[in-house]
Order: structure tokens, then C-alpha cells, then sequence
């Protein structure tokens, strides 16, 4: 029999963006992206980080004062336009740990990208979030937030034979 609790197509890609946020050095917020072909095809990752060259401890990452974060970072679903490389993303899905905001709407447009699957939309009140929304209605992009019942999900880097997790032997299945 096969198993039954596996992970579905949304969660696993929405999984692989909440990762990539992972290796964002972003104090308050990680972002993560990633997209994906109409045949459930990963293209292309991304995170909000500085542009390559410009250190992680050398720029800011302050929110506000004489020099904050704003100016610098590549946000997470333009960073995963930049490395799809030049593979067509006409027709693909965008998860996304945060909503994008105008500017990426516009790439995302421009890309062909042609939905987006959203974890969290805490800047929905924005002008900012606002604008974006209204170029993703007008170019027929459609978004949603994720749909699951799962809580979370754990990832184990211990071999599962010394952390004690049961395995099925072939000896189970006979
Ligand atoms: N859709 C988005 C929105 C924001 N980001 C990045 C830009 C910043 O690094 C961070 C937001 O910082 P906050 O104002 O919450 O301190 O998230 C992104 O990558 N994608
Ligand atoms: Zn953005």
C-alpha cells in the first residue's frame, strides 16, 4: 500500500521557499521564493539578500535611522527571477513567504508568471502592497495564500536509523 500522509504539490514548493528564507541574514524579516513550471517543475529559488559583492556585514540591515536595509536588498521573488537563468517562466507559479510588493509585481508580470501562492500578508494595508495588487488584477495574475492543514513541517538531519525513527525493512513488507 502506498503512504497516505504525504506532503502535497503546494506544500512541498511552499516547504522549498520557506527554506530558501532560511539563509536570509535579514534581522526581521526572511523571505523566501520559489518558482515552478506548469509541469511541478522547480526553476528557479530566491531570498532577500544584498546583490553579490556587497557584504552581509558591511551594509545595513537597520529598518530605520540615517541608513537602513530599504536601498540594498533584492527581494526573494526577484532574486528567483534573476537566477531562473533565462528558462521561460511564462505560465509558472510563484510561492511566496511574504506577499510581493510593486515592484516585484512588475517583474513578475514582465516574466509571465501567472500565479502566486502566498504564505503571509502582513503588509496588506500598504499603498505599497495596494499598488501591487492592483497591477497583479489588471494582468489577470491570480494569488492566493496556501491552503493546508499542516502546522509544520520537520526536517531531520540525523540518519534516520540513529535517531531512532522507525523504518519499514523489505523483511515488513512480505
Ligand atoms: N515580498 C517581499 C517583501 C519584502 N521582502 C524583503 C525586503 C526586506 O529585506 C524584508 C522586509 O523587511 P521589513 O520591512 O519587514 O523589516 O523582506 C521580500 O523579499 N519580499
Ligand atoms: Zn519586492
Amino acid at each position: 500500500m502506498k503512504r497516505t500522509d504525504y506532503i502535497s504539490w503546494d506544500e512541498y514548493f511552499m516547504g522549498v521557499a520557506l527554506l530558501a528564507a532560511r539563509r536570509s541574514k535579514d534581522p526581521n524579516t526572511q523571505v523566501g521564493a520559489c518558482i515552478v513550471s506548469p509541469e511541478n517543475i522547480i526553476l528557479s529559488t530566491g531570498y532577500n539578500g544584498l546583490p553579490c559583492c556587497c557584504s552581509d556585514d558591511v551594509f545595513p540591515w537597520e529598518r530605520e535611522g540615517a541608513e537602513t536595509k530599504y536601498p540594498y536588498v533584492v527581494h526573494a521573488e526577484l532574486n528567483a527571477i534573476l537566477n531562473a537563468g533565462g528558462r521561460v517562466l511564462r505560465g509558472a507559479r510563484l510561492y511566496v513567504a511574504l506577499f510581493p510588493c510593486n515592484e516585484c509585481a512588475k517583474a513578475i508580470i514582465q516574466s509571465g508568471i501567472r500565479e502566486i501562492i502566498y504564505f503571509s500578508d502582513k503588509y496588506a494595508e500598504t499603498a505599497n502592497i495596494r499598488a501591487s495588487k492592483r497591477m497583479l488584477d489588471a494582468a489577470g495574475v491570480r494569488y492566493h495564500p496556501l491552503q493546508t492543514e499542516l502546522a509544520s513541517i520537520t526536517l531531520d538531519f540525523r540518519a534516520p536509523e540513529s535517531a531512532g525513527i522507525p523504518q519499514k525493512s523489505d523483511a515488513d513488507e512480505k
